[in-house]
């Protein structure tokens, strides 16, 4: 379905064996053994092919789910419960077998795992999703391995409709990784369910927001229920920043070493936009311009000229009443917009800190949210 036309090379298959941040969501239905408890042997060859990307410098981010299923059999329920009070419950006793089994897997590399637990809504709120970003920017860059999971206690609807590829996709946008990988229990995505249609043919490509994809995706099993409604729109939402999806079957031997060198496994669905102008579209069109920053001559020619960081020592002057997280323009002293980007301090601070050098911020502050006023990863030059 779809062709792949010119942007093959581009997007294509190999642009994951180019692909330096990669986000790989292990689905139910795939971590639990037909619902007898988490499959320890499988999470440890996956384990494996992760440490070994992440030996070759590849940044890897996982989302798991598997915390009700895990957490129905430490409880010795037999049947996925329908009450969420019962599924918020089995997730958190769940959750804490989830994050031992992967914490021993990484430990024999030598690897260590961090446990972060976030809602849709702690990424749709500028704050947070702020908060976020920082905190796994700094996960990732110390070599440790986020297992991302949602918060199962805080939400109904997410736990409800069993849908981690969302948060895949959200994770995917925010940390601009290259690829999302969806393992789930089927080989990919058909043109029917197969567990209803021996017959269904394998999609092996298409464009993440083809309607044909949608309208052939159904719902999920008894364990992980999103099924692949929700991998299909995970796959639009991620190429919004630019990342191709791959949607394949966990229990393939070597899945992810192999999709990582561009082997044609699964179903592959990529963006219609080439990674760089998607992500500069998605981040320009995120949001209202609250404030603005006076530049002067120094920063808007770093700016413009090396793609840095904008930090407080290049500012004269700061506009409107603004929050950490919030979108301003950067202008020149003439006005002219020369970059938009997500503040990293409240209008408040930024006065404070304007013309300051960074390591003055403590100083000033009490506290360091940031070195940069602008991180240049959240920085449009336009
Ligand atoms: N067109 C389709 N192609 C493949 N699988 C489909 C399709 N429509 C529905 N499904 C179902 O989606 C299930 C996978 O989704 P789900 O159970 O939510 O898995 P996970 O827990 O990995 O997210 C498959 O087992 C399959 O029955
Ligand atoms: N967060 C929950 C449910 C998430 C879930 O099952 O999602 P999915 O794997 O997309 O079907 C868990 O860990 O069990």
């Amino acid at each position: 379905m779809g062709d792949v036309a010119s942007n093959e090379s581009v997007l294509g298959r190999a642009a994951l064996s180019r692909a330096r941040r990669v986000v790989v969501k292990l689905g139910s239905a795939l971590l639990t053994n037909d619902g007898r408890g988490l499959d320890d042997p499988a999470i440890g060859g996956w384990v494996d092919q992760v440490a070994a990307l992440h030996q070759r410098g590849v940044e890897v981010v996982l989302v798991s789910s598997g915390a009700v299923a895990a957490g129905m059999v430490r409880l010795g329920w037999q049947a996925r419960p329908s009450a969420v009070h019962e599924l918020q419950a089995a997730a958190a006793v769940g959750q804490n077998g989830l994050t031992q089994c992967y914490e021993q897997h990484f430990a024999r590399h030598d690897m260590l795992t961090a446990q972060i637990l976030l809602t849709h809504d702690d990424l749709s709120n500028r704050k947070r999703y702020l908060n976020a970003l920082s905190a796994l920017r700094t996960l990732v860059g110390m070599r440790v391995v986020p297992v991302i999971n949602e918060n199962d206690t805080v939400v109904t609807d997410e736990i409800r409709f069993g849908d981690n590829d969302t948060l895949g996709a959200l994770v995917a946008n925010l940390l601009e990784a290259d690829a999302l990988l969806l393992l789930t229990d089927q080989d990919g995505l058909f043109d029917a369910d197969p567990r209803h249609h021996p017959e269904a043919q394998l999609i092996s490509e298409g464009r993440a927001d083809d309607p044909r994809l949608a309208a052939v995706a159904g719902s999920g099993g008894a364990l992980g229920r999103g099924g692949m409604t929700t991998k299909v729109r995970a796959a639009q939402l991620a190429a919004r920043s630019g990342a191709v999806t791959v949607i394949a079957n966990g229990r393939q031997p070597d899945v992810i070493t192999r999709l990582m060198a561009g082997e044609s496994l699964g179903s592959l669905l990529y963006p219609e936009q080439a990674p760089i102008a998607a992500r500069k579209r998605w981040l320009a069109g995120q949001l209202q311009v609250r404030g603005t920053l006076v530049l002067d001559p120094g920063a808007v020619k770093v700016l413009r000229d090396k793609g840095s960081s904008l930090l407080a020592v290049g500012v004269r002057n700061v506009q409107g009443s603004f929050k950490r997280g919030d979108m301003v323009a950067c202008v020149d002293e003439k006005g002219m917009t020369v970059a938009k980007g997500l503040v990293n301090y409240g209008a408040d601070e930024a006065r404070l800190l304007a013309g300051q050098p960074s390591h003055q911020i403590e100083a000033i502050l009490g506290y360091v949210e940031a070195h940069e006023l602008i991180h240049r990863d959240n920085l449009v030059v336009v």
